[in-house]
């Protein structure tokens, strides 16, 4: 595996002497998608956070793509790290929507012109072209969390990270994340997402890391992951309703974490 992004030996304690993440060690190439899952406060928003150059390490290394994030700005990263944030409203400051799309790329340096193809592809691609013109604050939630999808992707990053992008999303929402995060794929980007959401990482994610305590105490194939009562438990995490419902009927078959898979099963039986 080739380490575009690299974590080694990462520690990294808040001012008030918390130390919320603990000799941590991830390699994810480029064009991976991988779900970050633990219970609230395990570190995953501060590991994001540290992926994007938000903060830096206390001690050990993140580098992306050659870059050591502590020999950087955090503006200098997020050309190469986007972070979407949990809550749109921490991240929403313009007027329209148009304009808030377009503050990375102007930041960025690019041409008026330039500026235009990406704010129109990125809103296209999550479905709000048809609010540029609105106030951000006048859209319903579901819609200001696309807006901040679509800001970061107009920035045009090679790593991508959505902090609980499933929070308030209905069905049209989920369809629409679900055929984001596969385009993003073809254009060989990394998504990585943090979720309380089993079902969504189940459904387009193949990695899945699990962090409890601080520590990272599972990284590998979300089929395994998801199968893997030891670790599920040390985590407090609960398996997607499928695999669940599978297990309580004796079906002890790792590869079933959605529906379709389980229809599956039963087909061929
Ligand atoms: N600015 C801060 N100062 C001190 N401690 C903090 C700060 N931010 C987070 N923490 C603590 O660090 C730990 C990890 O927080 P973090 O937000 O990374 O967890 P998380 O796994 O993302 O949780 P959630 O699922 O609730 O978002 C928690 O105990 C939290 O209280």
């Amino acid at each position: 595996m080739s380490n575009f992004l690299e974590i080694k030996d990462l520690s990294f304690t808040y001012p008030n002497g918390w130390k919320a993440l603990n000799n941590i060690s991830i390699q994810i190439d480029r064009g991976e998608r991988v779900a970050i899952i633990g219970q609230n406060g395990a570190g995953k928003t501060t590991l994001a956070k540290l992926m994007n150059g938000l903060n830096k390490p206390t001690s050990g290394d993140v580098t992306i793509d050659g870059w050591n994030t502590k020999e950087y700005t955090t503006a200098q990263i997020s050309r190469k790290v986007g972070y979407v944030f949990q809550n749109p409203d921490d991240q929403i400051f313009h007027n329209t929507v148009f304009d808030e799309v377009a503050f990375g790329p102007k930041n960025l340096g690019q041409t008026e012109e330039e500026i235009h193809h990406n704010v129109h592809e990125a809103t296209k691609l999550v479905e709000i072209h048809d609010f540029l013109k609105e106030n951000p604050y006048d859209l319903p939630l579901s819609i200001r969390k696309f807006v901040t999808v679509a800001s970061v992707i107009a920035m045009n990053p090679d790593v991508i990270i959505l902090d609980e992008p499933t929070a308030g999303q209905d069905m049209k929402g989920l369809t629409c994340l679900a055929s984001t995060i596969a385009e993003l794929t073809k254009r060989t980007k990394t998504v990585i997402t943090i979720t309380h959401d089993m079902e969504f990482a189940a459904s387009n994610f193949d990695r899945t890391i699990v962090m409890a305590h601080s520590n990272k105490i599972a990284d590998g194939g979300t089929k395994e992951i998801f199968w893997s009562n030891e670790v599920l438990t040390e985590a407090g995490v609960k398996p997607p309703h499928i695999s669940r419902l599978s297990k309580s009927l004796g079906i002890e078959d790792k590869g079933i974490l959605e529906i379709k898979d389980l229809i599956n099963y039963i087909k061929m039986r």
